[in-house]
């Protein structure tokens, strides 16, 4: 016999407080030491049916449902115990890893993580064009390439950091960004383009002649698994919406000039257009600029910028004696910001930025003036779907999340998901996710047809938008209510949900007010009715 190799009898002998193993899934752990540092209290740990190891009831699965009457399992082995209040990753981390000190003979470990970067077999946990058995017209080979070295890259080299940074608040590491910009992260996130040309994109796994805008969903997609909302938007958020006016309006010399360092990741640009006096009336800005010979001279403040707290550059909108106009004004002495608390986390540098009385050359206008407006809309299409899509690849990690809680965790001696008002409840989650992924996938198929978003894409993206933020935030109310008092607290079984549940309303303002975007889509569409058209 192996010295970590144990029998059944061998552990149940260690069955008292000052001599305690437990059996979490044909582990053995030696909880002696650790029993007095337990985060969950000691005396938990001498419950009836914890220490004295059981043979393992079969796992409850997903399939338990269609097999009543189902055995209730609750209290009768570790394993159930244990995976009914706590994650997975708990058993993951170093300091606990090493209280394992064998296995059960003749068992073997059922319940694995998946491989990093691998595929989730959990049903509805993938969108269905990643589902075995399912065929999509939107994607090829290529697509899969992609989606793989995404999901690796980032499950190994960013989701660490993902998880500190929510927590601490701080901003994105410089490390990071320099691993994510040899990747052209942030050039990619803006979409396919000129500003791709000559570039080496994923490690050369897709072309910028094939880069299309499901590349650019994946990748969206794939950051919102994370759940952690605010550090997705600290994550460059700022550059995706700042430099395409720079890319469109920018003269030439003022593109070689801020670009490469902005997409290379070595400075940060901030999108600053809503204040305390304007949000969805874009018009009601305050700040103003006054001309001064050569210069622009702007006075006014700026409220919720996303990166702001960090960034060298803001894409401005400013009002003057003849109209709106942009202006890319960078950071300098009269130029502050401080940060924004909001309900997400400040990892996302979201600030309040005061220019008092900052000179800008005019060579710095993206646009002419009076040509403010039309600079700034033209870009809310494109932030507005990039919204839409974090928030569906979050609701899709709630649906894996609800699943997985409901199939593990045990109440009135049954899985949660033996109510039948929490399989309505699951039915409902996963009809909305299933609609908003075929919604955001017929209109990312026309960004991948038209030259730009113009007349009935732009109705649709408007009320895409806003039917995606609000089922998000159905999804969180329900999957708050499946995870109950875990659903509302911050790390922990519940965290994803916690976190999700605070953070939906985001995407339900960004980019424009969700009521204010569906409005405007009826409208479009209300002109478009043919004047001929009669019941
Ligand atoms: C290897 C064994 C174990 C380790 C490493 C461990 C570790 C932890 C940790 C880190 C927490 C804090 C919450 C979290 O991060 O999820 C926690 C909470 C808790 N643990 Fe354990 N635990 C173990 C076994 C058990 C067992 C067998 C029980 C059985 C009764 C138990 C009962 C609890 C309870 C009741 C809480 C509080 C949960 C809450 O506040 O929601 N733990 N444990």
């Amino acid at each position: 016999m192996s010295s970590k190799d144990f029998t059944v009898d061998e552990v149940a002998q260690h069955n008292k407080q000052g001599d305690l193993w437990i059996v979490i899934d044909a582990k053995v752990y030696d909880l002696t030491r650790f029993a007095d540092l337990h985060p969950g209290g000691a005396n938990v740990l001498w419950a009836p049916g914890v220490g004295k190891y059981q043979v393992p009831s079969p796992p409850i699965s997903w399939n338990a449902l269609t097999q009543p009457p189902h055995t209730p399992t609750a209290g009768k082995d570790a394993t159930d115990v244990f995976f009914g209040l706590h994650r997975h990753e708990v058993l993951l981390r170093p300091q606990y890893a090493r209280l394992q000190i064998g296995t059960v003979r003749g068992e073997t470990e059922r319940i694995k993580p998946p491989a990093p970067g691998a595929l989730s077999r959990v049903p509805y946990a993938e969108p269905t064009w990643l589902s075995p058995g399912f065929h999509s017209p939107y994607y090829n080979d290529g697509h899969r390439r992609f989606h793989n070295a995404v999901r690796a890259f980032f499950m190994a080299e960013v989701y660490p950091e993902a998880m500190r940074c929510e927590e601490n608040g701080k901003r994105v590491s410089q490390a990071l960004v320099d691993k994510l910009s040899a990747m052209n992260f942030l050039a990619m996130r803006i979409g396919p383009g000129k500003h791709l040309q000559g570039r080496v994109l994923m490690g050369g796994v897709v072309t910028p002649e094939e880069y299309d805008h499901f590349h650019e969903l994946i990748l969206n997609l794939e950051l919102a698994r994370f759940g952690t909302r605010g550090f997705v938007d600290g994550l460059l958020n700022g550059g995706v919406i700042a430099l395409p006016p720079i890319f469109n309006f920018g003269s030439p010399d003022i593109q070689a000039r801020y670009v490469p360092e902005i997409l290379g990741g070595k400075k940060y640009i901030a999108l600053a257009i809503t204040e305390a006096f304007a949000g969805s009336d874009v018009a009601g800005v305050q700040t103003v600029a006054v001309r001064d010979g050569d210069d622009w001279v702007v006075t006014g403040t700026k409220k919720w910028i996303t990166n702001g707290t960090f960034a060298d550059y803001f894409t401005t909108l400013c009002r003057t004696d003849q109209g709106p106009l942009v202006l890319l004004i960078p950071r300098s002495d009269n130029v502050s910001t401080k940060p924004v608390k909001t309900s997400y986390s400040s990892t996302a540098g979201t600030a309040y930025v005061i220019f008092d009385g900052a000179r800008v050359p005019a060579s710095h206008m993206l646009g002419k003036v009076g040509q403010g407006l039309y600079v700034i809309l033209s870009n809310f299409n494109h932030e507005r779907w990039m919204v839409a899509a974090t928030s569906l690849g979050a609701q899709r990690v709630i649906v894996e999340e609800c699943l997985k809680w409901t199939n593990q965790r045990i109440a009135f001696k049954k899985p949660l998901h033996a109510q039948a008002v929490i399989r309505a409840k699951l039915a409902l989650m996963i009809e909305r996710v299933e609609a908003c992924q075929a919604w955001i996938e017929n209109i990312t198929h026309q960004m991948n047809n038209v030259r730009s978003l113009a007349g009935a894409v732009v109705v649709h993206v408007s009320t895409d938008y806003r039917f995606i933020s609000r089922s998000g935030r159905e999804t969180a109310e329900d999957a708050t209510q499946m995870f109950g008092g875990r659903g509302i607290t911050m790390g922990g079984m519940g965290k994803i949900v916690e976190n999700f549940h605070r953070t939906s309303p985001f995407d339900a303002i960004l980019a424009g007010a969700e009521d204010v975007l569906g409005d405007l889509g009826v409208r479009q569409a209300i002109r478009k009715i043919p004047k001929d058209a009669r019941l």
